[in-house]
């Protein structure tokens, strides 16, 4: 069996492993390895991109710019990881649930960018309420997300598994400058004309995510209810294996009385949740950061890419 060739650039970061773990499990692919000493080594890198069927990025914004610079041979598919080309023309956003062209637009790209941990929850809650004109593209909207530390790579997670002070075992709201990163592929992928007030949280914790956007059902289309939102969800999400439509108002979680942030992790899942009293509602989506938050969502784009079985490894 010819087996596609994989280049991993930034294998020992935080993305970067958890797809070779991923990728570890295939026997379709070979992964092409970089010497421990030439990881950076522009030459080596640049042979080794252009050697590969996909090559995924798992860089900081500006090394995953100069990678992109460095491929010279059309075959190449780049997955790029990072934050440097989601909303950049001639790149698809690799999301392929957002809707029905989609996957198309991933199996046809060579560029694909994948999408911010934080964004893919607030997009695949927001998006199918744009879609279905339940929320206006100018519609006012804000959001929280609570986030594990290892979303901030490798500086974040030693921060927390070395470091004992004692603001690190609260939550911290952080992004208070109301400009993080994700915003414009927030609007960008749901229409929203109106970048949403956003305040992730991180917590003391490994990993998993959980986006909150809370509406008065005052905002919505007239006359509309929470079941309007719950129905738009899972109509747009019907037949997707990755994205769990939550019943409305989930028993399980009221009885529980209190949200669990983990209960996605090790899993390449989403789970969408409304909760909702007669006047206002909370849409809430639930990942594992590095898994469909990162290196899951990217694996998953590189097998629709690839035509294989897009759930393959994950
Ligand atoms: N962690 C997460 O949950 C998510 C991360 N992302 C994005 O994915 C990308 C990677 O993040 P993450 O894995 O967390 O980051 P990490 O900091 O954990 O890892 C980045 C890796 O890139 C390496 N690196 C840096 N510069 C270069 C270079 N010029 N050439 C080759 N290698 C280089 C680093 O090397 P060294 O080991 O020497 O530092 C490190 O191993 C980032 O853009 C991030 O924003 C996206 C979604 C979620
Ligand atoms: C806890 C933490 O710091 N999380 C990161 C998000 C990680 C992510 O999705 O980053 P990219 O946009 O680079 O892909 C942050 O909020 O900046």
């Amino acid at each position: 069996m010819t087996k596609f060739a994989v280049y991993v650039d930034g294998q020992e970061g935080t993305t970067g492993l958890r797809i070779n773990e991923y990728l570890a499990q295939r026997s379709d692919i070979e992964v092409l390895k970089i010497d421990a000493d030439k990881r950076k080594d522009p030459a080596e890198r640049a042979r080794l991109l252009n050697a590969a069927d996909v090559a995924f990025l798992c860089l900081p914004d500006a090394a995953s710019r100069e990678a992109a610079a460095m491929i010279t041979n059309p075959n190449t598919c780049l997955i790029d990881a990072s934050t440097a080309h989601r909303t950049v023309p001639g790149w698809a956003f690799g999301l392929p649930e957002l809707a029905p062209a989609q996957r198309e637009k991933i199996r046809a790209a060579k560029r694909i960018a994948n999408p911010g941990c934080h964004a893919s929850a607030f997009i695949l809650a927001v998006r199918p309420l744009v879609d279905a004109g339940l929320l206006s593209p100018d519609a006012l909207v804000s959001a929280t997300s609570i986030t594990g530390y290892s979303g901030g790579g490798k500086s974040m997670i030693a921060q927390y598994e070395t470091a004992s002070e004692p603001k690190l075992t609260s939550p911290r709201p952080y992004a208070l400058s109301l400009q993080h990163k994700h915003l414009p592929e927030m609007m960008a992928h749901t229409g929203l004309r109106t970048a949403p007030v956003f305040m992730p949280i991180v917590g003391n914790f490994y990993k998993g995510l959980a986006v909150t956007v809370p509406l008065h059902l005052s905002q919505l289309r007239a006359g509309a209810r929470a079941e309007d939102l719950h129905a738009a969800l899972s109509q747009h999400y019907e037949g997707e294996r990755f994205i769990r439509v939550m019943p409305l108002r989930d028993a399980e979680t009221l009885a529980e009385g209190a949200f669990d942030v983990q209960a996605c992790n090790d899993t390449n899942r989403v789970d969408l949740f409304v909760f909702a009293s007669d006047t206002q509602a909370l849409v809430m989506a639930r990942l594992d950061n590095l898994g469909k938050g990162a290196s899951g969502a990217a694996v998953q784009s590189m097998n629709v890419h690839l035509g294989v079985d897009e759930a393959l490894g994950l």
